[in-house]
């Protein structure tokens, strides 16, 4: 079996790969996240999970590599992580009320073979208050989260509904991973 190695920084889809049970190793990667103008937000995600794990396989060519990407998409606009809080405080108030999707790409990479997919949700933000946004940002959990917030923490009082893989908007759709991590061994 090749060593595994997750391409990412993230410490949700670390807790996430050890909550499935798999060995691997972290190597983050190293690249500028940059994708065409005319891309989707599938095409985005799928790109630049892709890019992450293929930046890392280069220096590790007898590895399987996991890169992702997650980004927030509100008909069409594509939200990632927040610049500053001035930011994050715009990205709340667009999202307040309204459903937007979210959206992880995964890449698995070895030198033999190649798996990209994608996997999403719906989620229904409740409309949020001024006071609400600014405590939220106190807090500091928008910072390094994609739509600035995290389901997973004090964002969950914002979410009325979500509908689809509830995993994907944490950072890593985990059963579609371990399922298709069986077919690199
Ligand atoms: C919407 C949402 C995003 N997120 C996180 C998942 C991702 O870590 C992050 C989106 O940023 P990404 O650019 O996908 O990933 P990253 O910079 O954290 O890590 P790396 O590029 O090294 O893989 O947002 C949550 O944790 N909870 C949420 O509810």
């Amino acid at each position: 079996m090749k060593p595994f190695i997750l391409a990412s920084q993230s410490p949700r889809r670390k807790q996430l790969l050890e909550q499935a049970g798999l060995s691997f190793s972290i190597i983050p990667s190293s690249i500028e996240e940059t994708v065409p103008n005319h891309y989707s937000p599938e095409e985005t995600v799928a790109l630049l999970a892709y890019q992450k794990a293929a930046d890392v396989l280069k220096d590790h060519r007898d590895s399987v590599v996991l890169g992702a990407d997650t980004i927030v998409s509100l008909d069409g606009t594509i939200l990632g992580k927040p610049a500053n809080d001035e930011d994050a405080r715009a990205k709340l108030h667009l999202l307040s009320g309204r459903t937007h999707q979210v959206l992880t790409g995964v890449a698995i990479l070895s030198s033999e073979k190649e798996v990209t997919f994608t996997a999403q949700a719906q989620v229904s933000f409740y409309s949020l208050s001024d006071e609400e946004i600014d405590n939220y940002i106190r807090s500091g959990e928008p910072s390094d989260k994609a739509g600035a917030y995290g389901i997973q923490g004090l964002g969950a009082t914002f979410v009325e509904k979500v509908e689809g893989d509830y995993f994907a908007i944490v950072g890593l759709p985990i059963a579609k991973v371990s399922r298709a991590l069986k077919s690199f061994n």
